[in-house]
């Protein structure tokens, strides 16, 4: 094993949901994750490009600076044309500058306090262009009305432009952040699944009301119907349908009677239920999900980088393209015309389409993705499988349900009998997490055989377990790892392991599984994506062939979790780029390997970590859906950055007059239109991503 396999085990642990398994049904995608919110106080999660938000609610500024604004343009000629419905009188112009004057410092405040802000961080931006506009206008046309008074001459000024400008601005900024809310906040909404106060059932049956903070594992909690279930546990008395859609997927509420686990978060549809806390806080599986996201969002993928730094040399852009018209201008016509030039430049450039034209993506398609429980830990994983060429399929649990029938138990030797191999496979399985130990568990409860009790018990991945037991030493191991082949009835396409000691097979064990039902169609999709499925699995060539064949790809049978590895390994040395998909122990080095590492359902902890993403369910369906959100994903960031670059590519010279000579040119407040319209088309572009069905 070589360094890079044990980073995988080294990595954090980031999540433990044994839970995580769930029937799937049919996904729908639940609205309610993506609340709008109109404040602006809670956006940081895009980045610095957010920070001027937390000065007040552009609303609350807007509509407070209207009246003031709609005097200040009834008073003033627009351009020096006086229009119809204004109207003036004597020194009604010191009443416009008392009034602008007031309107700037109350309306500009968002403006100029984000621009001090992005000064104090050396990334002069969009809150310092927005800034340089509306305080070129005022200041000019205060000096214009203050120089008419002292030089009897009169000056035109630019208040209507300078009001018009300063309102649009806030309208536009206001709308742009109800888009942008809208375009969903998955943490949001997670965290506001979980009830603050929960029902403590007392030694006593009587209920007390704590703070969920406070719940202690172990604590018997009541959950009514119709509310949210604080924590997670395990269910004590009553039973009832409960609704996970918004933690896992799925949309249909599932039965759920004593014995049950609840995720906290979930929804009790029906009956009073009394569940014991199994785990609180960090340890539960609503923050284990937060945590996910939330170190997902902050990864800047590689294209938000490149936009923001685009977005920082656009002030630059801006402020030459400003001064240049400027100069072009007032050498051509007079200062009038270049100050308003010079505005428009400085407005239209205001790079926030380019700012949030990949955050609005990520935001959106990781709260759709946590929506149908597809969990995106690295959102690199996102680009990357949108040019995947090969994916590798584990078989068992991934392909097939895991959910193992044993088809033929019986001894091999002549010292124990059937029971007694029953009772030691039993025993020993107890100790591993792989499918196949539950359903000899299970069995052997079924046949009445107890398990015997093992000292100890170590799990060997991908051949099998190994423990002591009454002094003797025994293994459960693969054919391989066996490396013999024992007389005993084996149906076709089993998986078959034997019952070891002291080197010698005792017993032996035929299960067979089935495939799942959307393992077939996703082959086909596959296929019609270009992406090329392999089946890696630890099986045995024969069970290996018969999944393989009904599936129609190509297969590894008796693969070790290094023959995966190297398997990865050498499909990305030849430039490939590796979807691997898997859930078990096995998978976990290839998963962390792989370009885009895939673990599927209820996995296992070591699998979980290692994986770039996670899909609550067991279902290779979701493989087709991530595979889909990615592609939406990526298309839907490439869009937003050409277009927010493009817009200011375009937007910025028309803006500095470049088409006066034919007689287009845009006012300060036309400018201000444009510019919020620009966000406003990639919020919108950003919320229409959509998965089918
Ligand atoms: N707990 C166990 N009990 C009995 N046999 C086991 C156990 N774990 C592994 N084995 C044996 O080792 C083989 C390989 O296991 P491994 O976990 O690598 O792959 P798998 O789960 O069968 O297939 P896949 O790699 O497709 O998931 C199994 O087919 C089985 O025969
Ligand atoms: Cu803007
Ligand atoms: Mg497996």
């Amino acid at each position: 094993m070589d360094k890079k396999k044990n980073h995988t085990s080294s990595k954090e642990k980031q999540s433990s949901h044994n839970h995580m398994n769930h029937n799937h049904e049919e996904n729908k995608e639940s609205d309610s994750l993506h609340d709008s919110h109109e404040g602006h106080e809670d956006h940081g999660s895009h980045g610095g490009l957010h920070e001027h938000h937390h000065h007040g609610s552009f609303k609350e500024i807007f509509l407070k600076s209207l009246p003031f604004g709609i005097i200040i343009m009834l008073l003033s000629p627009m351009m020096g044309v006086t229009l119809p419905f204004q109207f003036s009188f004597p020194y009604s112009d010191i009443l416009v500058s008392i009034l602008a004057t007031i309107l700037i410092i109350y309306g500009g405040k968002p403006f100029y306090m984000g621009a001090i802000d992005e000064f104090k961080k050396k990334v002069p931006g969009m809150m310092a262009l927005v800034t340089l506009g509306i305080g070129v206008s005022y200041f000019y046309s205060l000096y214009a009305v203050v120089g008419g008074y002292l030089t009897g001459e009169h000056i035109m000024d630019f208040f209507f432009e300078f009001a018009s400008l300063l309102l649009i601005m806030l309208l536009g900024h206001w709308i742009e952040m109800k888009a942008v809310g809208e375009a969903g906040d998955a943490q949001k909404a997670l965290a506001e699944l979980m009830p603050k106060d929960a029902d403590l059932v007392l030694e006593d049956d009587s209920i007390e009301s704590r703070p969920v903070s406070q719940l202690k594992v172990g604590d018997i909690i009541r959950v009514q119907a119709g509310e949210n279930i604080p924590a997670d546990g395990v269910i004590q008395r009553g039973q009832s349908r409960v609704n996970e859609s918004l933690l896992t997927g799925e949309s249909k509420p599932i039965e759920k009677n004593t014995g049950d686990k609840v995720i906290g978060g979930s929804t009790n549809n029906e009956g009073v239920l009394y569940v014991e806390v199994q785990e609180t806080g960090d340890k539960s599986f609503i923050s284990q999900v937060q945590t996910l996201i939330s170190q997902a969002q902050d990864q800047p993928s590689r294209a938000e980088n490149l936009a923001n730094k685009v977005a920082s040399w656009l002030f630059y852009i801006a402020i030459a393209a400003a001064v240049i018209a400027f100069t072009v201008w007032l050498f051509l016509t007079d200062v009038q015309t270049a100050v308003l030039f010079t505005v428009t430049t400085l407005v239209i450039a205001c790079p926030h389409a380019l700012g949030l034209a990949i955050p609005l993506v990520t935001a959106r398609s990781t709260s759709l993705g946590a929506s149908r429980g597809l969990l995106v830990k690295d959102r690199e994983a996102l680009e990357l499988a949108t040019k995947a060429d090969v994916m590798i399929l584990d078989k068992t649990g991934t392909l097939t349900t895991g959910e193992f029938k044993v088809l033929n138990a019986e001894t091999v030797s002549e010292i124990y009998s059937t029971n007694e191999i029953l009772a030691l496979m039993a025993g020993i399985e107890g100790g591993s997490s792989h499918p196949i130990a539950q359903s000899i568990v299970g069995y052997a409860e079924n046949e009445g055989v107890k398990p015997i009790n093992f000292d100890s018990i170590d799990v060997v991945s991908g051949a099998g377990v190994e423990g002591e037991a009454n002094g003797h030493r025994y293994e459960l191991i693969s054919q391989k790892a066996f490396g013999q082949n024992i007389e005993f009835d084996v149906p076709k396409g089993a998986t078959v392991s034997y019952l070891v000691e002291k080197g010698k097979a005792i017993g032996a064990v035929a299960l067979g599984d089935e495939l799942k039902s959307t393992s077939r169609e996703l082959m086909n999709v596959l296929k019609s994506q270009g992406i090329k499925p392999i089946m890696a699995t630890g099986d045995n060539e024969k069970a290996a062939k018969g999944v393989a064949e009904e599936l129609g790809i190509e297969y590894r049978a008796n693969q070790s979790p290094q023959d995966k590895y190297d398997l990865v390994e050498s499909l990305k040395n030849e430039g490939k780029t590796v979807i691997m998909v898997g859930d078990g122990v096995n998978d976990a080095p290839s998963l962390a390997l792989a370009d885009v590492g895939v673990a599927i359902g209820a996995g296992t902890q070591v699998a979980l970590d290692s994986a770039d993403v996670i899909l609550t369910q067991s279902d290779p369906g979701d493989i087709e859906s991530f595979i889909e959100l990615a592609n939406k994903t990526t298309r839907k960031m490439r869009q937003n950055l050409i277009w927010g670059a493009g817009y200011n590519f375009i937007a910025i010279p028309i803006a500095a007059g470049i088409l006066a000579p034919i007689g287009i040119t845009l006012a300060p407040a036309i400018g201000a239109v444009l510019m919020s319209v620009s966000t406003v088309i990639v919020a919108i572009n950003a919320m229409t991503l959509k998965l089918k069905n």
